[in-house]
């Protein structure tokens, strides 16, 4: 059986990236996603924006919506302080695999616990499954649709606290015009948005920042 796109984008790195490198590991993925098969990792330039963003807060416990193959999970792992984790969630199980070995290769595993499984199933069990008092920051990059209805989620959840950042990719393309409305129509949050571009495209799209005010 053929391979998939996401075991070539593995091998690709086993194969060029440094091991317990966690930028070369980056670098590698954005290397062969420009270069040879596009695919959906954050990428390099709103891959600074969530870098800024996390260096900004500092965050103690981190929640991801969407794994994929790990490229952002190892971006914010490699920037956490000692003793800070990262729980990443991921609804496909291959890509689930996938991500494990690229972070595990990067060497930031001890950071970050893959929870395989749908996010609405997920967020309702952080407290007394995964132990999580509240969330510091949380990077929204999965089914779009779902942007908004799992922010109401995670509040009906007690999961934010006055300060919580949330950050969310592709506001602009594929586009979360419900989320957009949602967050920025809700006096809980402070927004600010960040124009970009599409991983790898010159395609025009964006990040958004919501601050929860308490
Ligand atoms: O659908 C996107 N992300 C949804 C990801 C969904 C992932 O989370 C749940 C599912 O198992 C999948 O692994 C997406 C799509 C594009 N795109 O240009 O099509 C660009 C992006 O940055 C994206 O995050
Ligand atoms: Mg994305």
């Amino acid at each position: 059986m053929n391979q998939s796109k996401e075991q070539r984008i593995l091998n690709f790195v086993l194969q060029n990236a440094v091991r317990g490198d966690p930028c070369s590991v980056v670098d590698t993925i954005d290397k062969y996603c420009s270069q040879k098969e596009w695919a959906m990792n954050v990428g390099c330039e709103k891959g600074l924006i969530l870098d800024k963003t996390v260096e900004e807060i500092k965050p103690s416990v981190v929640l991801e919506l969407g794994t994929y193959c790990g490229y952002s999970a190892i971006r914010i792992a490699r920037l956490l302080k000692a003793g800070a984790r990262l729980l990443t969630v991921e609804f496909n199980p291959e890509f689930a695999a996938i991500a494990k070995q690229m972070i595990e290769f990067a060497g930031v595993q001890d950071k970050v616990n893959i929870l395989e499984g749908p996010s609405e199933e997920i967020i309702p069990q952080l407290k007394k499954k995964y132990e999580v008092d509240t969330l510091d920051f949380v990077f929204l990059d999965h089914w779009k649709d779902r942007y908004s209805p799992d922010t109401i989620l995670l509040q009906e959840c007690n999961l934010l606290r006055k300060g919580s950042v949330l950050l969310a990719d592709n506001v602009i393309c594929p586009g979360a015009p419900e989320f957009l409305k949602y967050i920025r129509n809700n006096p809980s949050f402070q927004c600010t948005n960040y124009p970009a571009h599409l991983e790898y495209m010159e395609v025009q799209d964006a990040m958004e920042k919501a601050v929860f005010l308490g």
